[in-house]
């Protein structure tokens, strides 16, 4: 069987992968020397450069060894906030970031080859991805240890990927080379120093994110064992993993589909943990030739998945008053997770109030479900909003069975938001949202405005997805 034949080959890795990582960060927590136009030169110095493949900086658990290691910049001997405005103060020269990252892999791959194997057949969402997290990685220059938190755990991801701290030299080397091309005439060096410490800095907290990590999987196998077409272009998916998959309701996890390989998309797991180590996934066809399509369209029961480790911490698990989950399309999946594990596990006397908003009545594709277990449940309330009623707003009740009636309100379009607000008073609650980045910013802001404090209200981050 495929996973146990790779365990032995796996504890190898796991061997190598953290000999590199040792002698990476010690190489990379030495005093820095003076500026010496490193990449270019081929002479991978002192570690190396960020983000090679997916996954954005996301709330994800606080497993985050990183901020250990990586929260001192370039080893304390030089400040991320001076960097930060060398950069932003040249930045015109190096952006815009599409033109600098294509470049940038096209250096890489034509100097190293075999390297192209370890990316996805389209790299139209890494480049996007890595255009973002450029963004990301200036934005927060001035606060390292933040910077290392998030770096932490994208290293910790990133060891589905197979990445390498030798990787890492290339990505380096290939950066300088864009950074180069991009400035011309007017490249110097306390620039592209800037951008090697920014980038070292970021292997840093990457590697010490990918050590504390080395006693888990890099990813876990799957098998598909149940796939269910709600909707034309909706499917849930069961998948039975055959390590314990560690999740908490209300994460997210990676998936890879294998007509897809290294191309690694976010879905949240859509029921609680359990025992037979079965999860759930909510999908819907985003665009052709994706992994939504490829998960939708072309899996069948017996399918093999990768999952990459859980991320996300949608729901705090030391705040236990009533909630307030509001969920807009197959944002339902983290919410449903909360609801099951509520279900085993809830603090005495805490009510949950779940708005399920969707685009039509027929849309509401997990409703039997979610009102078989509201009608067990008399803490739960179910309030399903449907944009086509022609009423307008919720479209029935607590586990009314199929959605029907309503509760007036606005004339057609999207009523989630409007619903929630119009409910009642929130002020004391927890809230935690998910969907559409539209609706999350609608239902957050209205919230906000009728007296939630910001704090109290929950989502995944939009970047991560
Ligand atoms: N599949 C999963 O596991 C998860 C998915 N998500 C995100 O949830 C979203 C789900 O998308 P769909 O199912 O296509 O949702 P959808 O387009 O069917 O919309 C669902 C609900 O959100 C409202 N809505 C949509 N866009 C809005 C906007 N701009 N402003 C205000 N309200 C809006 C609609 O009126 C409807 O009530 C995706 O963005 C996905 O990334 C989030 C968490 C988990």
């Amino acid at each position: 069987m495929e996973i146990s034949s790779s365990a032995a080959s796996t504890e190898y890795d796991r061997l190598i992968a953290r000999h590199h990582a040792m002698r990476l960060r010690r190489q990379i927590l030495a005093p820095a020397p003076a500026f010496q136009a490193p990449a270019v030169r081929g002479a991978a110095v002192r570690g190396s450069a960020v983000p090679g493949a997916a996954s954005g900086p996301g709330g994800v658990p606080s497993d985050g060894g990183a901020s250990r290691g990586g929260a001192l910049y370039d080893g304390a001997s030089c400040d991320g906030a001076a960097d930060q405005r060398l950069i932003l103060s040249t930045l015109g020269l190096v952006t815009p970031f599409a033109d600098l990252i294509d470049h940038l892999y096209r250096f890489m791959f034509l100097r190293r080859p075999y390297l192209r194997s370890l990316f996805p057949a389209s790299m139209e969402f890494q480049q996007a991805h890595l255009e973002r997290m450029f963004t990301y990685l200036v934005e927060h220059l001035d606060r390292p240890a933040e910077l290392a938190d998030t770096l932490g755990r994208l290293g910790r991801d990133h060891r589905k990927l197979g990445v390498r701290p030798v990787h890492y030299e290339a990505f380096e080397e290939a950066l300088c080379a864009a950074i180069r091309h991009r400035a011309g005439s007017q490249w110097n060096e306390e620039l592209e120093a800037a951008w090697v410490r920014m980038l070292r800095f970021s292997v840093g907290a990457m590697v010490a994110g990918a050590e504390s990590a080395l006693t888990e999987p890099p990813y876990w196998h799957a098998v598909v064992v149940g796939h269910d077409r709600r909707r034309p272009d909706v499917a849930v998916l069961r998948v039975r993993t055959g390590e314990p998959y560690p999740y908490r309701a209300g994460q997210y996890g990676t998936v890879e589909h294998p007509l897809l390989p290294h191309t690694w998309r976010q879905y949240s797991m859509g029921c609680a943990p359990r025992a037979d180590n079965e999860v759930e996934f909510h999908v819907r066809r985003t665009g052709p030739g994706g992994v939504s399509e490829a998960l939708v369209e072309r899996t069948a029961v017996g399918d093999r998945l990768r999952l990459g480790p859980p991320r996300g911490s949608l729901m705090p698990a030391d705040d236990t008053r009533d909630l307030l989950l509001v969920a807009g399309g197959t944002g339902l999946a983290p919410m449903k997770a909360i609801v099951e594990e509520l279900a085993e596990h809830r603090p005495r006397g805490r009510r949950v109030h779940l708005f399920v908003g969707a685009r039509d009545r027929a849309d509401l594709y997990d409703w039997p479900a979610l009102s078989e277990l509201g009608g067990r449940k008399p803490w739960l309330e179910l309030i399903p909003v449907a944009d086509d009623d022609p009423a307008g707003g919720a479209a029935g009740g607590a586990a009314g069975g199929a959605a029907g009636g309503s509760a007036g309100g606005a004339a057609g379009g999207r009523r989630l938001a409007e619903a929630v607000g119009r409910r009642g008073d929130w002020s004391d609650h927890l809230a935690c949202v998910s969907g559409p980045a539209g609706m999350v910013d609608e239902v957050r802001t209205r919230l906000v405005a009728a007296g939630l404090p910001p704090a109290r209200v929950h989502h995944d981050p939009v970047l991560g997805r």
